[in-house]
C-alpha cells in the first residue's frame, strides 16, 4: 500500500451483513436523499448499490468504473469509464473508502453528487457524505465476494 502500513488485521463481512449493512446505509440516505439515479463504483460498489437502489425504488443505474487495487496492493488508479456532467441529483455508492484515492477521484468528476459507502476507514471518512460502519485503518475488509470458509489458527498464534 503506499499511503498507510499494511493491514494486519481482517474484518470478514458474511452476505448477510452486507445486507443488513447496505439497508442501514439506505435508511439514513432516505432521511435527505431522493435520488434521481445511482452511480455504482465498480466493482465493489456494485451490490452495495443493488441492495439501495432497491430500497430507495431507484432503477436508474449508471457505472464508473475504477480500479486501484491488486489484491491488498494499492497501485495507479486507472478509470476504465467515466459519466458525463457534474452529478446533480445522483447518488454515488461504493462499497468503502480506505484511503480516499478512489473517493477524491470519483469527487472529482462529479462534484455535485452525494457520495456514500457501507463501510469507512479514518483516512478517507471525511471524503463521504455518508457512511455506515467504521473499520480502523489497520484492518482488511474481507467481502462475501472475495473469500470462501477455510481453517484458520487461533488469533493468539497469529500475533507479531
Ligand atoms: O479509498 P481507497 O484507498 O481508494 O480504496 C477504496 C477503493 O478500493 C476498492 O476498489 P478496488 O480498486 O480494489 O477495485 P474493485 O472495486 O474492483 O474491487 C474499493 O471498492 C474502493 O473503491
Ligand atoms: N476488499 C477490500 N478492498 C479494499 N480496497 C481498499 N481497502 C480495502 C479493504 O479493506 N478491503
Ligand atoms: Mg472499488
Amino acid at each position: 500500500m503506499n499511503e498507510s502500513a499494511a493491514p494486519n488485521k481482517t474484518f470478514p463481512v458474511s452476505w448477510e451483513e452486507l445486507h443488513r449493512h447496505s439497508k442501514a446505509l439506505a435508511w439514513r440516505l432516505l432521511e435527505t436523499l431522493n435520488p434521481v439515479g445511482i452511480v455504482a463504483v465498480t466493482r465493489g460498489g456494485l451490490v452495495p448499490a443493488a441492495i439501495v437502489a432497491r430500497e430507495l425504488d431507484v432503477r436508474l443505474i449508471d457505472t464508473l468504473c475504477i480500479a486501484s487495487y491488486d489484491d491488498q496492493k494499492q497501485g495507479d488508479l486507472t478509470v476504465l469509464k467515466g459519466i458525463e456532467g457534474d452529478g446533480e441529483g445522483w447518488l454515488i455508492v461504493d462499497d468503502l473508502v480506505d484511503t480516499g484515492k478512489t473517493a477524491r477521484a470519483v469527487r472529482a468528476m462529479l462534484p455535485k453528487a452525494h457520495f456514500a459507502t457501507v463501510y469507512a476507514k479514518p483516512a478517507g471518512r471525511p471524503l463521504v457524505d455518508s457512511f455506515v460502519t467504521e473499520v480502523s485503518q489497520d484492518t482488511w475488509i474481507l467481502f462475501p465476494w472475495d473469500t470462501e470458509p477455510m481453517s484458520v489458527p487461533p488469533i493468539v498464534s497469529r500475533k507479531g
